[in-house]
């Protein structure tokens, strides 16, 4: 990632890609306490626009103040800088980057709280889980790892140290040959994949865990409209690993993610092992509001 052309936003000016450098000191490389926000950009009939911007800056505002962090820019300044990578990089769609870190002035485990350091990048990124997985569906295999407890890591903060956690179950679940790990909270009920919200859907009625140990993910606040304008219902409820074995469909959302369908779990087929039909519409839909298609969302498209 560090070898490409292009400019990153540090701390308030842009810096060519390479020299968007840190001390091997840095507080956060040792400690994993930061911030970061996933958000993407897409290509649109008016131009290049991020998808709902502000709510993802909300929420880095918002991690940062569980963890304690004390961001040295205003919303208004890292929305303009999400707007200026994308358009300083010549990019029509893409992945962007947000993150907020304690840099080197100290180290010890009290952080140095007037050295926070806050980078915007943004690259082109295709599909997270594979473009085959998002017409077929992926595999997926329950995680020995439990998520985090919700008084041990900050689950509605998303913080870069909690994704050790994250890290670990997706590379048990990479190891056995799948391309996803779902994560059960320490009670061992769903919670969700290792950087996505969870749902299923049984005789046509859509379920999801609800926000207790997950992060409170825009795009999961995203399907829940579209779920809504597909006159279904949802409901948010403790969902065990066999109410999924047996679930008509299943899949995940997440910036990165998309909508996701799952076609398998623990080697057990969701349906009939494909993209459910309620998927393929809530997908469509989807990608018809982000790539701003759907006037009726038009206000969640920023453009850059
Ligand atoms: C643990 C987790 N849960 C749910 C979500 C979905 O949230 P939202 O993007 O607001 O709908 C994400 C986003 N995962 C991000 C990080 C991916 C990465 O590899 O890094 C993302 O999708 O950008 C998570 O990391």
């Amino acid at each position: 990632m560090s070898d490409r052309d292009g400019v990153i936003w540090y701390d308030g000016k842009l810096v060519p890609w390479r020299e968007a450098t840190t001390h091997v000191l840095t507080h956060t490389l040792h400690y994993g306490m930061g911030v970061f926000e996933g958000v993407r950009a897409y290509d649109t009939p008016k131009g290049p626009a991020i998808f709902r911007l502000q709510d993802h800056t909300d929420r880095l505002f918002r991690s940062a103040k569980i963890v304690g962090m004390d961001l040295p820019f205003s919303k208004e300044e890292l929305n303009e800088a999400q707007r200026t990578v994308v358009r300083e990089n010549g990019l029509k769609s893409g992945y962007l980057r947000p993150m907020a870190f304690y840099g080197p002035e100290k180290l010890g485990i009290a952080p140095p709280k007037k050295d926070v350091r806050v980078i915007v990048a943004a690259w082109p990124w295709g599909a997270y889980l594979g473009a085959e997985g998002m017409e077929k569906g992926i595999r997926v295999k329950t995680s020995s790892f439990n998520r985090h407890h919700v008084n041990i890591t900050m689950c509605k903060a998303k913080a870069n140290g909690n994704y050790m956690n994250s890290i670990m179950a997706h590379e048990e679940a990479a190891a056995d040959g799948y391309d996803e790990a779902l994560l059960l909270d320490v009670d061992g009920y769903v919670a969700e994949g290792s950087g996505e919200n969870f749902f299923m859907i049984r005789n046509g009625k859509v379920y999801t865990p609800d926000l207790t140990v997950c992060l409170d993910g825009i795009t999961r606040n995203t399907v829940f409209q579209i779920i809504k304008d597909m006159g279904l219902e949802i409901t948010e409820k403790r969902i065990t690993r066999d109410e999924v074995y047996v679930a008509d469909e299943a899949f995940f959302t997440g910036t990165a993610a998309e909508v996701t369908p799952i076609r398998e779990l623990d080697r057990r087929s969701i349906g009939t092992g494909v993209r459910g039909p309620i998927t393929a519409e809530i997908q469509q839909r989807y990608f018809d509001i982000v790539q701003g298609r759907n006037e009726k969302y038009a206000g969640w498209c920023t453009l850059v």
